[in-house]
């Protein structure tokens, strides 16, 4: 069975503005929202592709009520704990440039805390738990490092997504998969990945510090994926960008989806850039159709690991 673990959820608001003026009065054209956060946007994707699933994290409020109506109307299993505050709007905002404004999030007690522990805690042998998303500040900042101990413990495999502080944690962990980007891989190693061999060189470190897999996502510049003596590189599909907002999160759904049905990480890893791209190439997350189409035009080269 795979869980996704949110814990800090959001409904994302997308509105697009011809000329945005910064202090000024802007109107938006068109307006979207979408359930948020980056275990439910996998969650969604993992469902397209044909894996059930179960949502978990913490929601609250008219916001969450959203979300889980969002999610039932997906047919996405979900078993949340409720928030008193409810949970976060992250506007994304659309003009020449796209800016993104993710608020902090309601406030979680450690009851609560102590409660989505204990879900995980029941996890089965050879589940999957994919723990996305940044660390709400009013929980321990180590608890995706309390999670990964009880997924070891009760042999889950564990999927971590996550930036800054809480990626620099997972660091050294057993864990199933790692996907950061270049820049939250640079912002870890105190360096800047400008290219193929930067990300595989520090790609290899976590590898060796305990991530079975490893992913590096380069925006439009492709992806690269490192464990053992397997390192590939794949460039992505041609196509017109609209929304790069969940492509990092299908990439990892696309992933799991495909090592869950069995293929090798060779083909999870291309499953993996054509969800991301297909996910780029339209306004909300991918569907199944769109990833099926894209899947033929991702290559995927293998690097010689003699070079790094
Ligand atoms: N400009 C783009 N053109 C095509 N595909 C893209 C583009 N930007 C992102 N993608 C796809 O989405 C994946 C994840 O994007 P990235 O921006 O690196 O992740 P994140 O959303 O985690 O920051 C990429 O590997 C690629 O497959
Ligand atoms: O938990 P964080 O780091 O604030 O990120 C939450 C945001 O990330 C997203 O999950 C998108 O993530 P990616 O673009 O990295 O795939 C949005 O849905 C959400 O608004």
């Amino acid at each position: 069975m795979i869980y996704t673990c949110t814990l800090n959820p959001s409904v994302d608001y997308i509105i697009h503005v011809e000329q945005f003026s910064q202090g000024g009065l802007n109107r938006g054209t068109n307006t979207a929202y979408y359930p948020g956060g980056k275990g439910i946007n996998v969650s969604r994707v993992l469902q397209q592709l044909g894996q059930q699933n179960t949502a978990l994290g913490f929601l609250g409020g008219f916001t969450g009520d959203f979300i889980k109506k969002e999610l039932d109307k997906s047919h996405i299993t979900h078993d949340f704990i409720e928030t008193e505050g409810p949970t976060r709007v992250n506007m994304k905002l659309k003009s020449t440039e796209e800016t993104e404004i993710n608020g902090p999030g309601p406030a979680i007690s450690v009851k609560q805390e102590q409660e989505l522990l204990q879900k995980i805690a029941c996890l089965k042998e050879g589940d999957y738990l994919v723990a996305a998303g940044s660390v709400p500040s009013t929980i321990t900042p180590d608890f995706y490092v309390k999670a990964a101990a009880l997924c070891r413990k009760n042999r889950v495999n564990m999927i971590a997504d996550t930036s800054s502080q809480a990626l620099k944690q997972i660091v050294g962990q057993e864990v199933f998969l790692v996907k950061p980007n270049h820049h939250e891989l640079g912002e870890l190693f105190d360096t800047t990945i400008v290219n193929v061999e930067d990300a595989v060189h520090y790609g290899q470190k976590l590898h060796e510090q305990g991530a079975e897999h490893v992913i590096i996502s380069m925006g439009g510049q492709g992806a690269v994926y490192v464990s053992g003596d397997t390192y590939l590189q794949a460039d992505v599909p041609a196509g017109e960008v609209r929304n790069t907002v969940g492509s990092g999160d299908s990439m990892v759904a696309g992933f799991l989806a495909s090592i869950a049905a069995g293929s090798k990480p060779e083909i999870a890893f291309q499953t993996a850039v054509a969800a991301g791209s297909a996910t780029a190439f339209q306004d909300d997350l991918c569907k199944r159709a769109d990833v099926d189409s894209l899947l033929s035009h991702v290559t995927v080269h293998s690097l010689d690991k003699g070079r790094f």
